[in-house]
């Protein structure tokens, strides 16, 4: 067995009220409900049972993921790990997808369109204009990005190129301190940060789901490897059902 000298646990969100009623969401800041506040206690649970407990949080800057760590961390009597949050680690940028229903979406532009959104690596949605009903243009907690870098839309390799920086200059030096990492983000953030770690393949990215509110366990060598490429989820059970129900999103 590889020496594994960093431990880094990757959290979605739980479940949110849109995920609930089958909507895009992106960057737009809606609650989790309250099957995703279970979620995310159940998700403190399994850390608190698996003897993982976290030396420090990251958070993106969007309420479902700083409430999911919040519960989480309550339940595992955690709360008071020092946090750093960024909008580097929030969800992809929807565009004019934000707010859209999936099944409508689906039903309007066919399959082939509609999974090239989802899930392709490089081709973003239509872009979302400044001030348009879901955009984030005015939100105070973006005032410092500049605006050619504040996204309209975003694929998954856009999130990729955001969030490495973040990676680097943030998490791996929590990582160096020898402590437990929690990095609570969303589902695509997270599918960019599993693509950098397994190396995982632009085509083979498009087939990866990430579930809501099941820890996912990354034990990491000197080099900052996977030991168990994928890592390994505290519920599997659990992780590969709610994986199918995410891929099936949209089909109803
Ligand atoms: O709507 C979204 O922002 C994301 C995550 O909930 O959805 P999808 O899984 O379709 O990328």
């Amino acid at each position: 067995m590889a020496d594994a000298p960093y431990k880094l646990i990757l959290l979605r969100h739980g479940e949110s009220e849109w995920n609930a009623k089958n909507l895009f969401t992106g960057w737009v800041d809606v609650n989790l409900n309250e099957k995703g506040e279970k979620e995310a206690v159940r998700g403190g649970e399994l850390l608190q049972d698996a003897g993982l407990l976290p030396d420090v949080l990251h958070t993106s800057t969007l309420k479902r993921a700083i409430r999911t760590a919040n519960l989480a961390l309550d339940a595992a009597d955690r709360a008071w790990i020092p946090v750093q949050r960024s909008w580097r680690l929030n969800e992809r940028h929807y565009g004019a997808l934000q707010g859209k229903d999936k099944a409508a979406t689906l039903a309007e532009f066919g399959e082939e369109q509609f999974m090239k959104w989802r899930r392709s690596y490089d081709t973003p949605p239509p872009e979302l204009a400044d001030g348009a009903e879901w955009s984030q243009s005015d939100d105070p907690r973006y005032a410092a990005i500049p605006s050619e870098l504040r996204p309209r839309t975003e694929c998954l390799k856009d999130v990729v190129v955001r969030m490495l920086p973040y990676w680097y200059d943030a998490i791996v030096p929590d990582l160096l301190t020898g402590g437990t990492v929690l990095v609570t983000a969303h589902g695509n953030s997270l599918r960019a940060l599993v693509k950098h770690l397994d190396g995982v393949s632009d085509e083979d990215i498009v087939g990866l789901n990430i579930p809501t509110g099941i820890p996912l366990l990354y034990e990491l060598d000197a080099d900052f490897h996977p030991t168990t490429p994928g890592g390994r989820y505290l519920d599997p059970e659990a992780a590969k059902a709610a994986i199918e129900a995410v891929k099936n999103q949209g089909k109803k």
